[in-house]
């Protein structure tokens, strides 16, 4: 399985190590690889340091020098998960060219489009007993660090493994009423996702979310899940359908 771990639901370091733990338990009964987010702590390095953001369709507008911070900054937090997480190894999508990636639109500087994951180096990890978590940064063409929204790694990766995904973030799923947890969907069609986009009740971080959902069927991947990971036991619940909003064709 693969678990996207947002930025958003790894607020809390108590919560993050009981989702840490979840994943370490998880993994004797499935394979896991994660892939993280950072958000938060990406735009809290960015204040520091002023420098302004600024989002479009859920994606960071990323110049070469607020590239640098992201790239520290998912770095730092890819060992604290991973030591977190214990028997893993972390890994940024530009070590052995994990995650390759295109310039996706000059007008949002360092973003990547993903073009290949190197699915042979997970499963040498999975093979050896060891959980891979890995952050979002890319490898462009000219050997350049790239921006990779992290749903967007999360679902690529879980294609080219053709695995189930799950993505842990801050609600409860896609809601048709954000913010009501009532109008919760346990499930969206393809059709549904679309009209939520051109209807706007899908908005910001989600809409690369689901995208990344919709991608990762496309190349294969059993299921995709978008669940909360602000509480224990989700995993396994929104495995077993009870939890989360489950992605369909
Ligand atoms: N229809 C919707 N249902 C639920 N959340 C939505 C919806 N539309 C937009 N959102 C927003 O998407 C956010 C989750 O995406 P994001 O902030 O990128 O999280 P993460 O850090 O987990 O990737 C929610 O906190 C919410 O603000
Ligand atoms: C291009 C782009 O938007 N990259 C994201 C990468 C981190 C991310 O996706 O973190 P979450 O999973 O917490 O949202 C960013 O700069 O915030």
């Amino acid at each position: 399985m693969i678990v996207k771990y947002g930025g958003n639901a790894m607020k809390n370091l108590e919560l993050r190590r009981a989702v840490a733990r979840e994943i370490a338990e998880l993994r004797g009964a499935v394979p896991v690889v994660v892939v993280h987010g950072g958000g938060p702590v990406i735009e809290r390095e960015l204040q520091a340091r002023q420098i302004p953001s600024e989002f479009r369709q859920g994606l960071r507008v990323t110049s070469p020098q607020a590239m640098d911070v992201v790239e520290m900054a998912l770095c730092q937090l890819n060992k604290q998960l991973s030591q977190e997480i214990g028997q893993a190894v972390g890994l940024m999508g530009r070590d052995s060219h994990l995650l390759t990636a295109d310039l996706l639109d000059p007008e949002l500087g360092r973003v990547g489009r993903m073009t290949s994951v190197n699915a042979e180096l997970i499963r040498t990890l999975l093979g050896a007993g060891l959980t891979p978590v890995i952050g979002s940064v890319a490898v462009g063409p000219d050997g350049e660090a790239l921006n990779v929204n992290a749903d967007t790694a999360a679902g690529a990766v879980a294609g080219a493994l053709g695995q189930g995904i799950m993505f842990l973030t801050d609600v409860d799923g896609v809601y048709r009423d954000y913010p009501d947890p009532a109008s919760r969907a346990a499930t969206l069609s393809r059709a549904e996702v679309q009209e939520g986009i051109a209807d706007g009740w899908i908005a910001g971080g989600m809409i690369p979310k689901v995208q990344a959902a919709l991608d990762a069927l496309d190349r294969g991947a059993p299921y995709a899940t978008i669940a909360s990971g602000m509480h224990s036991g989700v995993l396994a619940q929104a495995a077993a359908g009870q939890a989360g909003t489950r992605i369909t064709p």
